[in-house]
Formats: structure tokens, sequence, C-alpha cells
């Protein structure tokens, strides 16, 4: 048989494999990032800008890992806000939820988080609240690794985001967190992909994006 190139004996790198390899450089790219600092601050005003005007008392977030951005500065002043911004709201106590894995259903359930109470680590090492209450979010951040055009997310692999969105009823808006060096252009929707409703990075609301 004759010579060929040993690069066109290869398969064409599947979908799924193209991912796990872009998730290993983007969360490299993102630990070695020289400004993180000033991104995470400007991420932290984008956010607090974004929410002036939302009605939410039940806001899901995360506990950073990995180099994510940390939503939890701001949301505490967005708790802490709450008395003085509306009035009429302000009897209803803002509070903030974290996810828990569920291991049968993968998915993930929201338990109200508060800054020093009690947490366990989950099966990633991520602390989880201990023992409070269930709560359902009408506003949900969500870590990206990665994101692409229309909404599109790159997470870690699980699958826990889409399997809870998919379940969810009444969906909660979904806004992805990302550095904005986290932009995959040619990412696509697999079927399972849940779009997010925005994006929001630490150069401004990147999605949806205004008509030009
Ligand atoms: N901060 C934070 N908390 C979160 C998530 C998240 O993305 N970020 N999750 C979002 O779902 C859930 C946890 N899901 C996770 C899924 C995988 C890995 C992880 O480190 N995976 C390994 C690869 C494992 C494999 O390939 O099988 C890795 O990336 O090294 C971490 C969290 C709930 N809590
Ligand atoms: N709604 C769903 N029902 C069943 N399986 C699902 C669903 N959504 C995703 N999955 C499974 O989860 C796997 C991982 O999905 P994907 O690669 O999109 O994860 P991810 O969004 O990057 O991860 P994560 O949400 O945990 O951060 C998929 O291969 C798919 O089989």
């Amino acid at each position: 048989m004759e010579n060929i190139d040993p690069a066109r004996q290869r398969p064409p790198l599947d979908p799924a494999a193209a991912k796990r390899q872009w998730r290993e450089r983007l969360v490299a790219e993102r630990l070695r990032l020289p400004d993180r600092l000033a991104r995470n601050e400007a991420l932290q005003r984008v956010m607090r800008v974004w929410m002036v005007g939302r009605v939410d008392t039940v806001v899901g977030a995360y506990w950073p890992i990995k180099g994510e951005f940390d939503p939890l500065p701001a949301l505490h002043r967005w708790q802490e806000a709450a008395d003085v911004e509306d009035a009429t709201q302000a009897r209803q106590r803002r509070r903030i939820a974290l996810p828990v894995i569920d291991k049968v259903a993968k998915t993930l359930r929201f338990h109200v988080w508060y800054p020093g109470c009690p947490t366990e680590a989950d099966a990633y090492g991520i602390p989880k609240p201990k023992d409070t209450e269930v709560v359902q979010p009408t506003l949900l951040f969500v870590p990206c690794v990665g994101y692409g055009p229309g909404g599109t997310r790159l997470g870690y692999g699980g699958g826990f985001y889409d399997r809870t969105l998919a379940a969810l009823q009444p969906r909660p808006f979904t806004v992805g967190l990302a550095y904005a060096n986290a932009f995959v252009p040619w990412l696509q929707p697999e079927p399972h992909d849940v779009p997010l409703d925005a994006i929001l990075t630490d150069q401004g609301v990147v999605w949806p994006v205004e008509a030009e």
C-alpha cells in the first residue's frame, strides 16, 4: 500500500473529544490568567449592574473551583442591598443557594447557603451546605469552562446543569459566568445542551448580543 499521510488515517476528532481537549486548555488558561484579579473585579461589577431591577429572592450560584470566577461577594452585596433597594420586598429575605449533587439522578438540588454556614465536601471536594433548606432559585448563575455563540455552554462534562435544567419546572433564568477569554467560536450545542438565557463576562453582557 502507498504511503498515506498518517494524519489522514486517524478519524477526525469527534465533537466530544474536541470538547474534552478544550476543557483542559481552558481550565489551564484560566488558572494562568495574569490579570485574574482585575477581571474578577470587573465581572463582579457587571453582575451587580445586571441584577439591578431583578425581583428574584432566591438566587442559585456556586462555590468556585479551578480558577472559576467567584460570584459570592457580589451576591452578598445583593443580599445586603435588599433593605434599601425595594421596601416592599425587603421583608422577603433574599437568599443564596448552592448546588448539591443528587448522586442517583445526577442532577443538582439547591440548598440555602449563608456565610459561615456549615458545609461538607461533595464527591468532587466542593463544599456543599449541610442540612439547610432546599429552595428553587428563579435566577441561576452557572459557571462556564467555555462558552460559544447563542448561549452555548461548556462545563466539566458531567452534564449536571443540562440534566437539572431539563427537569426543573418552572425553569430558572440562567446566566453563565465566564472570563471573556473562554469564548470558543466553534462551540455547537449538542441535542441535550440547554442554552443559557444570558452570559456575563468581565467585558460585559456578551449574550444575548444587541442587534446591530
Ligand atoms: N464551582 C462549581 N460547582 C459545581 C459545578 C461546577 O461546574 N462548578 N458543577 C457543575 O456541574 C457541579 C459539580 N460538577 C463537577 C463535575 C466535574 C468536575 C471535575 O472536576 N471533573 C474532572 C473530570 C472528571 C471526568 O472526566 O470524569 C475534571 O475536570 O478534572 C467538577 C465538578 C456542582 N457544583
Ligand atoms: N438532559 C439530559 N439527560 C440525560 N443525559 C444528559 C442530559 N444532558 C446531558 N446529559 C449527558 O451528560 C453528558 C455530559 O454533557 P456535557 O458534555 O454537555 O456536560 P457539561 O455541560 O459540560 O457538564 P456540567 O453541566 O456538569 O458542567 C452528555 O454526554 C450526556 O450524555
